[in-house]
């Protein structure tokens, strides 16, 4: 089984539940999250940064995720993060990979089209699909006032004009998520009448959420307990998740979850073993952590167990 796009995928999972995307960074965190997906028997994204492939390389995250398919028999898309050139896509649309995103939501209106259009053109020639994004993530606070919220989420209207422009294969939404651990200050809420307006105008058309991670509460405290200083850290619902998934939204990201289970683990392993000093004393049970919060994702929170 070759790497595959996430098109079938998204035509399987659409209005019933979201596949996971999870941010990949090195042999550890790719092996628990796809030994979950397995177990689950789970359609899967495995989705690379900017930052992760100058960290680990191309070369090796492409033959980790080669090997993880190899291993597994899983379909699995690999997907680029946040790509913000069309340098960066066309790298990686050569390099391998089958679904790159082109963020130009921080550009204007027109040039985000005209970014994301190229984009399109040279990956569909390849068989590559493109996610692109149409609003802001910034972070949110209660106390934003709806100018500033019509200013920076996605206007509904913008949206169905843009992937009708651009041919692009799936939209990022900027419905009150953000990247991090700090996400709300208040209330977490999400803009779910946005949402829906915006799944009317594009019937079937797969969206994504970014900013999805629920920053779990036990992996705060534990580190927390064991020196880290995480204060005030907080993130989206399981619940609203859920109902994302049943509103159009096919993809959802997770990358500060895998941190947060990471660095629990590590940061209470070597609390609790001061002696221990090889790395895969504590690499183990960190792999372990990743693997059930990743299998606690799949099944209870995306409901995607057994959508291949
Ligand atoms: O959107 C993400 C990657 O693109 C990750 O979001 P989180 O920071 O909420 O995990
Ligand atoms: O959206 C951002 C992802 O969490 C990736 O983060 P990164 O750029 O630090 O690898
Ligand atoms: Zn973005
Ligand atoms: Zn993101």
């Amino acid at each position: 089984m070759p790497l595959v796009t996430t098109t079938e995928m998204f035509k399987k999972v659409y209005g019933k539940c979201a596949v996971g995307a999870f941010n990949v960074n090195n042999m550890e965190i790719i092996q628990g999250i796809v030994d979950a997906a397995k177990e689950e028997n789970a359609p899967l994204i495995l989705q690379v940064s900017a930052g992760a492939r100058k960290y680990a390389k191309h070369i090796y995250l492409m033959k980790l995720v080669e090997a993880a398919v190899a291993d597994t028999g899983l379909p699995i898309a690999l997907h680029l993060d946040h790509g913000e050139d069309f340098e960066i896509c066309k790298a990686c649309v050569d390099g391998g990979f089958t679904s790159v995103m082109i963020d130009g939501s921080k550009l204007p209106f027109a040039e985000n089209i005209a970014l994301t259009k190229k984009v399109v053109e040279y990956a569909h020639a390849k068989g590559v699909v493109v996610e692109a994004e149409l609003g802001r993530l910034a972070g949110v606070e209660d106390a934003i006032n709806v100018s500033a919220k019509d200013s920076s989420y996605t206007d509904p209207q913008q949206a169905a004009e843009f992937v009708h422009q651009t041919g692009c294969d799936s939209l990022a939404v900027a419905i009150g998520t953000s990247h991090g651990a700090y996400k709300f200050k208040g209330e977490p809420k999400l803009d779910f009448p946005r949402l829906q307006e915006i799944t009317a105008l594009l019937p079937g058309f797969p969206l994504v959420l970014h900013g999805a991670s629920t920053v779990l509460p036990e992996f705060v405290a534990k580190c927390n307990e064991y020196g880290g200083e995480l204060k005030g850290a907080q993130g989206v619902p399981e619940e609203l998740l859920h109902k994302a998934g049943t509103m159009g939204v096919c993809k959802i990201n997770i990358d500060t979850d895998l941190r947060l289970a990471m660095t629990a683990s590590v940061r209470e392993h070597l609390a609790v073993n001061p002696a221990d000093f090889d790395p895969r004393q504590y690499l183990k049970p960190a792999r372990e952590a990743i693997k059930n919060m990743v299998k606690h994702k799949i099944k209870d929170v995306l409901n995607c167990s057994n959508q291949l």
